[in-house]
């Protein structure tokens, strides 16, 4: 794991099932819809790479960056657009994908945004969601786990860009961050 992982938070294995789980639920769910994925960079790639390729359904794929963490494990509270989408959404089902939902202060910002373009349906997936941490109520259709409010990294999370492919998710031990 290496010395600077507390412990393993989430398995190779348990991640799996969590996405098999979310695409079945999407599959049902969206049956006779053409499906827009929107994934947030950087932190969603990999859910979105195991969450497209779990789905029995086409489905288009759009990006966009966004950052209010900076370099360290607290929000800046102030969202940035890093890259914006490349089409309009105007009329699409639009199923936006995060890795994590913490203070639900970034997501809170993506969806009025989106929701400004019009889309025709607008829901949320998100393999990660802390209850503890959450400073605005959103409402999330989609979620893969719960789990407690530490900072935590792998499968495209990352403290200082470190981490994101580590194929577990795992918290950091102290002297990494304090
Ligand atoms: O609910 P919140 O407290 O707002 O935190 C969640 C956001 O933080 C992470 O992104 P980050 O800004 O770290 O960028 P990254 O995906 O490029 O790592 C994550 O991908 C979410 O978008
Ligand atoms: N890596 C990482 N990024 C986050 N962004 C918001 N919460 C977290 C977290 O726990 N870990």
């Amino acid at each position: 794991m290496g010395p600077d992982l507390e412990r393993v938070l989430l398995g190779q294995s348990e991640l799996a099932e969590g996405i098999a789980r979310l695409a079945a639920e999407i599959d049902a769910d969206y049956n006779g819809r053409e499906l827009l994925l929107v994934g947030v960079l950087k932190g969603a790639v990999m859910v979105m790479a195991d969450l497209s390729r779990a789905l029995h359904r086409p489905a288009t794929m759009d990006w966009m960056a966004i950052s209010s963490y900076g370099a360290g494990t607290k929000s800046s509270g102030v969202v940035r657009i890093l890259k914006d989408l490349d089409a309009d959404i105007a009329g699409q089902h639009v199923l936006v994908v995060e890795d994590i939902i913490d203070s639900g202060l970034t997501l809170s910002w993506l969806l009025s945004n989106l929701r400004s373009r019009n889309p025709a349906s607008l829901e949320v997936c998100t393999l990660l969601r802390k209850p503890d941490a959450a400073k605005v109520e959103i409402d999330v259709k989609y979620v893969g786990f719960d789990i407690p409010n530490e900072f935590v990294v792998g499968y495209g999370l990352d403290f200082a860009e470190r981490f994101r492919n580590l194929p577990f998710i795992g918290t950091l031990a102290p002297h990494v961050y304090s």
